[in-house]
């Protein structure tokens, strides 16, 4: 199954929101699993914590709700003793947890003006995590300056994927198609 993760990047804009839910239950029809980064390319260069509790909970339906929409629409990124959305960049969704955005204003998954992702080195920490989880596909939400890094980003990955095989990274598993499945 295909993973596709989604970010929002630069300034906010009214419409991000609704990019975000049309794109999430799109690539569900599709029959794609979809993921949203928080903070824009930040949220890619910064390592994410796995969340193994979301894999055992028995009361979630697959692809409808991974529970964290709430935390999303909520802002705070917690919950008092529950949940918590510190500490996880690169996080799952389904077609309940974007229900209701397409008339909010502005992001729900955060957006920021990243200064690492500019530097190659932030870059390849952005590439190293998206292998790690396993993403296939990136889609970026936002003006010429995010469209312009993920072009740069594009136009990299396939020496990027060369200097982190270079590394002994064996345990990432980088295949030789991972030059190719990552588009933009
Ligand atoms: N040349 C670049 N190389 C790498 N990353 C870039 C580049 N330009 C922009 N980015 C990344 O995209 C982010 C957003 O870019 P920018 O601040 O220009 O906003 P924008 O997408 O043009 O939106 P807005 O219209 O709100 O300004 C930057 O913080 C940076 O992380
Ligand atoms: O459940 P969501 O994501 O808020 O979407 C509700 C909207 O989607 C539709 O069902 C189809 O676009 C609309 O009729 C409705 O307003």
């Amino acid at each position: 199954m295909m993973k596709i993760a989604i970010l929002t990047s630069g300034g906010d804009s009214a419409g991000m929101n609704a990019a975000v839910r049309s794109i999430v239950k799109w690539g569900i029809l599709k029959g794609c699993e979809m993921w949203i980064v928080r903070e824009g390319y930040e949220g890619l260069v910064e390592e994410s914590v796995k969340d193994t509790e979301l894999k055992t909970d028995k009361n979630l339906l697959h692809n409808l709700r991974f529970g964290d929409g709430e935390l999303l629409r909520d802002g705070t990124s917690e919950f008092m003793g529950g949940r918590t959305l510190k500490g996880r960049y690169i996080v799952r969704v389904g077609w309940d947890d974007v229900r209701g955005w397409f008339s909010e204003g502005g992001t729900l998954i955060g957006t920021a003006r990243s200064v690492a992702f500019r530097k190659p080195e932030g870059r390849r920490s952005a590439a190293f995590n998206l292998i790690k989880e396993g993403i296939d596909a990136l889609v970026v939400c936002g003006g010429d300056g995010s469209l312009t890094g993920a072009d740069i980003f594009r136009s990299e990955w396939p020496s990027i994927i060369k200097d982190l095989r270079d590394q002994s990274l064996s345990h990432l598993r980088i295949s030789p198609s991972s030059t190719q499945t990552l588009t933009d």
